[in-house]
């Protein structure tokens, strides 16, 4: 089996799996490989993380199908606020991507296995600093924490940014995200609890949340976030999941659907890839991405595509989502 390209029967959809090195080490991730497709309204970015299993990628199988086949709401605005991402890299590195980046709002990973609270509390006070007072930072822990961790670390990077705008994912379970709101001042935002979960509303029913987190791709599409949006009486904070510019354009169009828009997106990412598939990749200019369809470039998709067992281990994972979908 191998993946249909450019000398597909006619009427086939064009395919083509890609691999790109990250710019910077994030989530444990060096590498982001996936597969574009191609369809009547445009281009879709199937990449879920290695992982994810079969039963969980289905849903970034229905993004990218939505993204090809259907296409998307029509949007409410033309540009979308982005935060810049910072990962888990020292002081100096922190503030020269906040410098790059000429975004107000700034999102610091923290509890990195391997590094401590000073680490955390360094990078954080590095970044408030290029920053200025005017600036947001949020950061996230990604469930690293257990509720008595989360609440003393919460507080000491409280201190250190000058204030959080809010904290993401302290806890991995939402009894403890729920134990730690009770007990800190910072807003509490779910991201795992809400995209790993076979039902999002949970975190906000059981009152462990502030906010939500909302990635297209992960959860199964732009139409789709955008019930949950509407169903949660919540904010949401739209992000991405380190998609290329192509995968990007989708959480850009779900930001500029949404009716209240209140947080900067994490969807400043592209500057994470060192490469991209785009001539014109989704890049901030003054904290705003505008809003647009993106389709790859032949040239940078044939430079950056799969080797032959590349290809297979792509053909093969899509075509397991596709008989789970
Ligand atoms: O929210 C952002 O600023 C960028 C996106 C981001 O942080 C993430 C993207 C993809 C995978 C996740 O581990 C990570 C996150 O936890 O939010
Ligand atoms: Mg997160």
């Amino acid at each position: 089996m191998s993946l249909p390209g450019p000398d597909a029967p006619a009427g086939a959809p064009f395919a083509a799996a890609f691999r790109l090195p990250m710019a910077v080490r994030f989530r444990g991730v060096d590498v982001r490989e996936g597969v574009l497709i191609e369809g009547p309204a445009g281009w879709g970015e199937f990449s879920p993380f290695w992982d994810y299993d079969t039963w969980r990628a289905v849903p970034w199988l229905y993004a990218a199908r939505e993204a090809a086949f259907s296409g998307w709401p029509p949007p409410v605005r033309d540009s979308v606020p982005v935060n810049a991402t910072v990962p888990a890299v020292g002081p100096e590195r922190a503030q020269q991507l906040v410098g790059a980046a000429g975004c107000t709002t700034v999102k610091v990973k923290v509890a990195e296995p391997g590094q401590g609270l000073d680490a955390d509390v360094e990078r954080v006070a590095a970044v408030r600093d290029a920053l200025g007072p005017a600036g947001k930072v949020r950061v996230d822990a990604n469930g690293a924490w257990n509720a008595e961790e989360a609440v003393q670390r919460i507080r000491a990077l409280d201190i250190a940014a000058g204030g959080l705008e809010y904290v993401e994912q302290p806890c991995p379970t939402i009894d403890e995200l729920a134990s730690v709101r009770r007990r800190v001042h910072v807003p509490i935002a779910a991201d795992e609890s809400v995209r790993m979960s076979d039902d999002p509303l949970r975190v906000v029913r059981a009152e462990a949340a502030d906010i939500v987190v909302l990635k297209v791709a992960p959860m199964g599409g732009v139409a789709s976030c955008l019930i949950v949006a509407e169903q949660v009486g919540v904010p949401v904070v739209v992000s991405s999941a380190l998609e290329t510019s192509v995968g990007l354009a989708a959480g850009v169009a779900l930001a500029a659907a949404l009716p209240e828009l209140p947080y900067a997106c994490g969807l400043g990412t592209a500057r994470l890839l060192a490469g991209d598939l785009a001539s014109e990749p989704l890049l901030a200019v003054d904290g705003q991405i505008a809003v647009r369809r993106v389709s790859p470039d032949r040239d940078l998709l044939t430079a950056s595509s799969l080797d032959e067992e590349g290809r297979l281990r792509w053909a093969e994972r899509l075509a397991r989502v596709e008989a789970d979908a």
